[in-house]
């Protein structure tokens, strides 16, 4: 059964079309990867998925719900550059991600406690255990991100928005949090989305891989028209299309 429901959705800025006509359905527990050509509206994608913004037309439903007009608890979101809070230490950025979307502020006393345990809880489920009472800006590249992971799921979000959450990082760190990622859907059962430039990483990581690109291009007036879905691999089989898409989708090598 269809557990995001994408259903012809637009999105332009002013004149600027940027997504047209994006159609799609995601079962509960998919990791969806997108990728596609520099500015093409996969962030802008992302967005509307975590209803920071509101289609121009078309909607999305999560599990049969109305439409959502703002973002809440059920989606978490990690951008490729840290959002930790940098004179936070890395226990209260975990807390922190728990206080403020609940709309109380900071906790305090017991409150405060039993949040702090809690976020023991998920620093050590993320391996960052050791760390809690350290500064962010004293870990390496992987460990902030981790922690930014640790932050969106702080929520528990049904649905996990990644937007180039390895793109900083070196290679070797890069492979570690792809183990990291795999283990931890793995074990929350997590709906995925993750755009990234990297096209092995969307094929390794991926259960699908969406290509989103310009069907249509009017050399005079070259922000008519919006991008959409192409093609929707499916990378359950090792990934087997990613062999033939640079010839069929060259702009991607770019990046
Ligand atoms: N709020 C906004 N208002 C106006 N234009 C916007 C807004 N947000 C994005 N855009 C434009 O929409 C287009 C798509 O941007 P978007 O960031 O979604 O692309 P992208 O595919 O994620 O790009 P990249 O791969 O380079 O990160 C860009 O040309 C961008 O300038």
């Amino acid at each position: 059964m269809s557990f995001v429901e994408v259903t012809d959705v637009w999105q332009s800025y002013g004149q600027r079309s940027i997504i047209e006509r994006v159609n799609l359905d995601v079962t509960e527990g998919e990791f969806v990867s997108i990728v596609g050509a520099s500015g093409c509206g996969k962030s802008t994608f992302l967005r509307l998925l975590l209803a920071d913004e509101t289609p121009s037309r078309g909607e999305i439903r999560i599990d049969g719900g109305d439409p959502a007009r703002e973002p809440g608890r059920e989606r978490g979101v990690v951008f490729q550059k840290y959002s930790v809070f940098p004179h936070m230490t890395v226990r209260d950025n975990i807390v922190a991600a728990e206080s403020f979307p609940s709309g109380l502020g900071r906790f305090f006393g017991s409150k405060l406690r039993a949040a702090r345990e809690r976020a023991d809880e998920t620093l050590d489920r993320i391996g960052l255990g050791h760390v809690a009472k350290q500064y962010p800006a004293t870990l390496s590249g992987g460990m902030q991100q981790r922690l930014a992971i640790g932050q969106a799921l702080t929520a528990r979000p049904r649905i996990l928005l990644l937007d180039e959450p390895f793109g900083a990082l070196d290679p070797g760190t890069r492979i570690a949090m792809h183990d990291f990622l795999t283990d931890l859907r793995a074990e929350t059962k997590m709906t995925v989305f993750m755009v990234t430039h990297d096209l092995s990483e969307g094929f390794k990581l991926g259960d699908r891989v969406l290509v989103f690109d310009k069907p249509r291009w009017d050399p005079h007036a070259p922000e008519a028209f919006g991008a959409t879905v192409t093609y929707d691999f499916d990378a359950r089989d090792g990934g087997m299309p990613f062999q033939h898409i640079l010839d069929w989708y060259p702009s991607l090598a770019a990046h």
